[in-house]
């Protein structure tokens, strides 16, 4: 007889203890039911030492290899040009990879060929967005346009390599600035820890070419506010989320609570939304 308790837990581990994966050991320390946190992988042991202290439980630090054993999901909550590195050995175990840095994903087509190959999955909660359930629903007719607006204080977009490239700046801004406009795409490439959201947009939607944006750096606003404008054969949608910044001012509080969401759904017996 299986006498452990927690054999039919989802056995996660996390990388990065950044803003949204500290919110997530933190959540998942407080207990969420069929849901065991069994391991971080970090870069900078010291830093992460405040947050592991203040857990209930111990959690082990464990190199990238040891994690992806230990798992079966794994929460990529890095930079995004570690994406790839990340992927690469929970990919090729054939297990369930939860992309932040979803931009990233971009640059790195053949992580879902590995995914593929392997019998693992990679999946892009929505984040600091809304609205894509209606967006792949849509896509299963004909989507005509998408069209998202997102306007940050501007500290949200400070290092931005978009702006460094192009000379924009954004210090002491007294009206909003249009600091770019173009295709998610190019979005990603240009501000890569800072419009993920438009990608998963993208993905879900009419792909990253023909998904348009609009970035503003706007001294009058506190949030990370996206305004998304779809129009498709069937349903016109029209969506704005005001996102209060988390401990990083680039990352909306809620994308930490759309991975526990999207984590929760994953074995429940009532599973509600697309
Ligand atoms: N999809 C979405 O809706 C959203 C996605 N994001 C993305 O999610 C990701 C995480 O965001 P956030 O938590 O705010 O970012 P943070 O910058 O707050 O945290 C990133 C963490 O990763 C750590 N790190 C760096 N290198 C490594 C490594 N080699 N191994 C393990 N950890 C490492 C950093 O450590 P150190 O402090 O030592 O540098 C830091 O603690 C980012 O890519 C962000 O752009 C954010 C918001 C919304
Ligand atoms: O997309 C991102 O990386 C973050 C973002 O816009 C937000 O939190 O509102």
């Amino acid at each position: 007889m299986n006498t452990n308790p927690y054999s039919s837990d989802l056995r996660i581990g996390i990388v990065g203890l950044g803003a949204v994966g500290a919110s997530l050991a933190r959540t998942f320390d407080a207990g969420i039911p069929g849901i065991r946190l069994v391991g971080i992988t970090v870069r900078n042991p010291e830093r992460a030492a405040g947050v592991l202290a203040n857990l209930k439980n111990p959690l082990a630090l464990l190199d990238l290899e040891e994690l992806v054993q230990a798992s079966d999901v794994v929460i990529e909550c890095a930079p995004a040009a570690l994406l790839p590195q990340i992927a690469l050995p929970v990919l090729s175990a054939g297990k369930k990879l939860v992309v932040l840095s979803s931009g990233a994903l971009l640059e790195s087509p053949h992580l879902i060929d590995l995914a593929r190959l392997h019998g693992g999955q990679i999946l892009v909660p929505t984040g600091a967005l809304l609205g894509l359930d209606a967006v792949t629903a849509a896509a299963e007719g004909v989507i005509h346009s998408v069209r998202m607006i997102t306007r940050k204080p501007p500290r949200g977009l400070v290092g931005a390599p978009y702006l460094l490239e192009n000379f924009i700046s954004i210090e002491g801004l007294d009206k909003p600035k249009r600091v770019f406009k173009g295709s998610a795409r190019e979005a990603a490439r240009g501000f890569p820890a800072n419009l993920n959201v438009v990608v998963a947009l993208s993905l879900a939607g009419i792909g990253p070419d023909r998904t348009a944006l609009e970035i503003w750096a706007d001294p009058s606003v506190i949030r990370n506010t996206h305004l998304i404008e779809v129009d498709a054969d069937s349903a016109s949608l029209t969506m704005t989320i005001e996102n209060i910044p988390s401990d990083n001012p680039r990352t909306g509080r809620i994308t930490a609570q759309s991975v526990v969401a999207l984590l929760r759904k994953m074995n429940a017996p009532l599973r509600i939304g697309t």
